[in-house]
């Protein structure tokens, strides 16, 4: 077998062919950085780095390209409400983005393009629909004229051209209540940017087709989001590229949500679990498992119980992977069973991936048990290739990069201020009270918090 996707635009699963031979091209649709990311932004990333990993280990050239929407009317009034500057405002949730996708372990895109960036190309494409008659200016603002596009619009989202009605009405100088907008004319105080039809900034439809061209080609392999983006961002990219002549892109993936008490996780409705907060609770990998073991097309719906059974199933796998280890030396890399790659191959379906995961556990741990160190070792390596592929190795640089830092800072944190508390019960026991507050307000200059109780000097980092 191939490699199948589910191809939303046929809602067919089709197999995988690349534009060139040897190389996939595969354009993210990123976040509008306007706060911190929670588990469902981070939920497509995490699909699409597992698709990755899938092309490079059957010998593709990948270039994945995920956008950064860094100018939005979200940003401008978060960033208003803070009473900071709007580029302050996304650089930061970029950053914290970025972290995130890190920390869970997804390979570095090959590039993050910022729609602020990209003005230029933006500009160049407004310019050729405008030239076919695909587009007008209006008072400032640049739309697409649906109608100018009627017998193809809605070949992705089985959207019916009479039930489509986007944006604000047509007072602005909008036609047709269906069209979009390309490009916003500037408002008194709003950034914007020059262009032949006067200053303002871009929509959102415009910049995702704009910088996917421009990195990939005017036609790329795949193009990715959530299944919120189905219509109308995605129709709009696929309308507007291909109205201006690009072959744009030849599969269209979309991956479910992570839902809270069946609603769609969203900052706006406040059901909310923010990637800090769950980097408290569970180690980055056992997060990234979480949210990889579920299909990508079938939704996620946050609990609890469901949490800690990916956190156990997870530590199954490390302890595992460690206990092999421990027992037969170095783990390296294995084959991939034949049923991993069917599994993968049929759509990333991970949930059976994973099951070949734990099989070969099962069969190992019962090799261990019957001294076969061998069979438990090639097993082990096994092990690790499969869930490299799924970017859950645990024996992975990426995890031992920031356990082993963290352990060692701690180690060593740990052993500087217990000197200094036993430094401080000495100068107690001698009365020397200067020396003995002049330590603790060293400590507490350093966040430091230093707590006497009958069992001797606690020390805690103080939040902030
Ligand atoms: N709950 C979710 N489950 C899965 N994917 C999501 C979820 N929320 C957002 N996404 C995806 O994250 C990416 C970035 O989305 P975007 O920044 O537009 O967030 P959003 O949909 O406005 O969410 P929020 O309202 O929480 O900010 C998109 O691909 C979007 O489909
Ligand atoms: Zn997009």
């Amino acid at each position: 077998m191939s490699l199948h996707l589910h191809d939303t635009a046929t809602r067919t699963m089709r197999e995988f062919h690349p534009r060139l031979a040897g190389v996939a091209s595969i354009y993210v649709c990123g976040a509008t950085v306007q706060g911190v990311p929670h588990i469902g932004h981070v939920r497509g990333g995490l699909n699409y780095d597992v698709l990755r990993r899938w092309l490079v280990h059957n010998g593709y050239d990948v270039r994945l390209v995920r956008n950064v929407t860094d100018i939005d009317d979200k940003i401008l009034t978060k960033a208003a409400d803070a009473g900071r500057p709007w580029w302050e405002w996304a650089t930061a949730h970029e950053r914290a983005f970025e972290s995130a996708f890190d920390r869970l372990g997804c390979l570095p895109p090959s590039a993050l393009p910022r729609a602020t960036g990209h003005i230029t190309q933006m500009i160049e494409l407004m310019q050729r629909l405008i030239d076919k008659g695909h587009a007008y200016a209006a008072g400032g603002d640049v739309y697409f004229s649906v109608a100018s596009y009627a017998e193809h619009y809605g070949r992705l989202s089985g959207q019916r051209l009479d039930e489509v009605q986007q944006g604000e009405s047509t007072a602005s100088g909008k036609r047709d209540p269906r069209d979009f907008t390309l490009w916003k004319a500037a408002k008194p105080g709003e950034p914007s940017w020059p262009t032949p039809w006067g200053d303002g900034r871009p929509g959102w439809h415009l910049e995702c087709s704009a910088m996917s061209t421009y990195y990939l080609g005017s036609e790329f392999d795949i193009h990715g989001g959530g299944l919120d983006l189905v219509f109308p961002h995605h129709e709009n990219e696929l309308a507007q590229s291909t109205a201006a002549g690009d072959g744009f892109a030849r599969y269209w993936m979309h991956n479910a949500w992570v839902t809270m008490s069946g609603e769609k996780m969203s900052k706006s409705l406040g059901n909310t679990v923010a990637i800090p907060a769950i980097l408290q609770r569970a180690a980055a990998p056992e997060i990234r498992y979480y949210l990889v073991a579920p299909h990508y097309r079938s939704t996620i719906e946050y609990s609890e119980p469901a949490l800690a059974e990916a956190i156990s199933a997870y530590r199954r796998i490390d302890s595992f992977v460690n206990r092999v280890r421990q027992r037969t030396g170095e783990v390296g890399h294995g084959t991939v069973p034949a049923e991993f790659a069917a599994a993968m191959d049929d759509d990333l379906s991970t949930p059976q991936a994973i099951a070949v995961v734990h099989n070969a556990i099962r069969e190992s741990n019962a090799a261990l048990d019957r001294g076969d160190d061998r069979a438990a070792n090639e097993a082990a390596a096994s092990v690790r290739t499969m869930t490299d592929i799924l970017g859950l190795d645990p024996l992975s640089e990426q995890w031992a990069d920031t356990r082993g830092a963290d352990d060692a800072a701690h180690h060593a944190l740990s052993e500087l201020v217990g000197s200094m508390l036993q430094q401080r019960q000495q100068a107690r026991a001698e009365r020397d009270f200067a020396t003995a507050d002049a330590v603790r307000d060293r400590l507490q200059a350093c966040g430091i918090a230093v707590e006497d109780t009958p069992d001797g000097p606690l020390w805690t980092l103080k939040d902030g």
